[in-house]
């Protein structure tokens, strides 16, 4: 197993360095798979919000915005790529305090820090191609207007994230938001906000212009809240819950602020009786909601199986899930770790304990492991006998577990996968892939995987329908969220315009 570090204590990165929460006040740090306080991080509040926002602004327009936002995008592609850099030199340490702050295998935390490094990279690409892309003219039925585009940064962008992927959920929005020209107040999830705040201390030591990036750390409604509702915050880009999506989005339309809100879901896998490998569909099926411990935004949690097939393939899935390694995080070839807090372990009991008395079969896991006595870890649990009404089939457990229906046709299948409030993602298993593609353009999800599940990649669209939210991260459309269209347009006649008769003239 790795060595534990020491956990870095640090304060809040506001303007380019560490200051203490102005009351003072911190949040013990739990390692989730051992129960043990391992730090703490400082709880900012409204005052600390206040600092952060103002060093955003100022950075912002320092200079006539010279060192930032109105700097060319191939100058801050420099800065991005030295985190990238740095991200790539320090990723053991950084992925071991994911793994020590959330509960996530080390192999997946490393996955992410490699994620993250690249969509640094990615986005410094695309600071670069905007350069480019300024003056773009328009075309017009006319000669005498003439009319260019310029493509400006938002502003100063608050960026709320969760605790299921840490440092990869800021990095989605804090590397198109710098690619763009903003500057930002980033606030990660109390329950996982270490490695964001080693980001802050990247940024100090690659030397960012201060103030471009500020990290305060602390609970929802005493720091998120005052960055939803701050009139000098230009935009809020949010993943987190349907519910805190909501108050967020209340929040900012009393300034009729932008809002960007990528939210929770409740995705279908549906698998079809052509499938010529069984086990190549059973490993897609659990990757997709055993990942992480299922604490997935997108994880397929609803297994649609065909009725010709369906006893077969969960003979096979159970065979599966009793060969998952389910241990400490850190231990070598650990697939599955605890879930994030005794809070969440809690919550994915319930809707176990809820599905069986509602009339579902626990058909393997639903409990604790006999072999970790401490720790917040649950069994990969599969549920069968599901109806359509149940908490199970309609609502987000966001953990490793997966409720299974059986269909007969591609139609019952369909309505199947779209029953449901959420529109996040959704797949298809089938060798046929006529099929596959058909069934793709009728998922109402923002993301459907054919013959796979969950493959995230930062040159695609990422984001949901209905109350997954709206909003589109990853790719060029993650840089469109942070910038502002702006139309320019000259009059270019020797002539006078002529609307109005010429006073000589009269
Ligand atoms: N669509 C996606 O891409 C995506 C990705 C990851 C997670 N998620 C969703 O995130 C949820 C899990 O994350 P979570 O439990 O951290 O969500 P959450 O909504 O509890 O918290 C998210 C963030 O919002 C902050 N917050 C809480 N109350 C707030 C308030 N009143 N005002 C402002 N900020 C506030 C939290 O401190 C945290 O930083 C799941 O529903 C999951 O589906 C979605
Ligand atoms: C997109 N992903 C899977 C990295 C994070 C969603 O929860």
């Amino acid at each position: 197993m790795a060595a534990r570090p020491e956990i870095p204590r640090r304060g809040l990165f506001i303007g380019g360095g560490w200051r203490e929460p102005t009351l003072g006040r911190r949040i013990p740090v739990i390692n989730p798979a051992t129960e043990d306080t391992i730090g703490d991080i400082p709880a900012a509040t409204a005052e600390d919000v206040e600092l952060a926002v103002a060093a955003a602004r100022d950075a912002f327009s320092r200079d006539g915005g010279s060192s930032w936002s109105r700097a060319s995008g191939a100058a801050r592609a420099k800065y991005m790529n030295a985190i990238a850099a740095k991200i790539k030199d320090k990723i053991s340490f950084l992925a071991l305090l994911e793994t020590l702050d959330s509960g996530k295998p080390k192999d997946e935390a490393i996955a992410d820090m490699e994620d993250v490094a690249a969509c640094f990279e990615y986005y410094a690409g695309l600071a670069e191609a905007l350069d480019a892309k300024q003056h773009a003219p328009i075309s017009l039925p006319m000669e005498n207007f003439k009319s260019y585009v310029l493509k400006e940064p938002i502003g100063v962008v608050g960026l709320i994230t969760p605790w299921n992927y840490p440092l990869l959920m800021a990095t989605w929005k804090v590397a198109p938001a710098l690619a763009a020209g903003c500057t930002a107040v980033l606030k990660p999830s109390e329950l996982a906000s270490l490695t964001c705040l080693e980001l802050g201390a990247i940024c100090e030591e690659i030397g960012l212009p201060s103030g471009v990036l500020n990290i305060i750390t602390g609970m929802g409604p005493d720091a998120g809240a005052p960055i939803a509702s701050h009139p000098h915050v230009d935009k809020i880009a949010f993943t987190g819950s349907t519910e805190t999506g909501k108050r967020i989005m209340t929040a900012a339309a009393q300034m009729v602020k932008p809002v960007s809100l990528e939210l929770g879901g409740k995705s279908p896998l549906i698998i079809f009786d052509d499938v010529a490998d069984i086990d190549k569909a059973v490993e897609w099926a659990m990757f997709g909601c055993f990942v992480n411990g299922g604490q997935v935004c997108s994880a397929t949690s609803r297994l649609l199986l065909h009725e010709k097939i369906a006893e077969r393939f969960l003979d096979r899935l159970v065979e599966w899930a009793k060969n998952i390694k389910i241990s400490d995080p850190l231990e070598e070839g650990c697939r599955l770790g605890s879930v994030v807090s005794e809070g969440q372990y809690e919550k994915i009991k319930k809707f176990i304990s809820t599905a069986r008395s509602e009339g579902g079969t626990i058909l393997y896991g639903g409990d604790r492991p006999k072999h970790l006595r401490r720790g917040f870890f649950i069994e990969p649990t599969i549920i069968t006998d599901v109806s359509t009404s149940m908490q199970i089939w309609r609502e987000e457990v966001f953990g490793p577990v997966i409720c299974v229906k059986v269909f007969r046709t591609e139609s019952e299948a369909v309505e199947l996968a779209n029953d449901t409030h959420y529109g996040l993602a959704g797949g298809v298993i089938s060798d046929d892939l006529e099929r596959c593609e058909r069934i793709a353009k009728v998922i109402n999800s923002g993301i459907v995987w054919i013959n796979c599940s969950q493959p995230t990649l930062v040159q695609a669209p990422w984001g949901g329908n209905k109350r997954s939210g709206f909003g589109r991260e990853l790719g060029e459309w993650g840089l469109e969220n942070y910038l502002s269209v702006k139309q320019v347009t000259k009059y270019c006649s020797d002539e006078k315009y002529g609307w109005y008769l010429s006073p000589s003239k009269l």
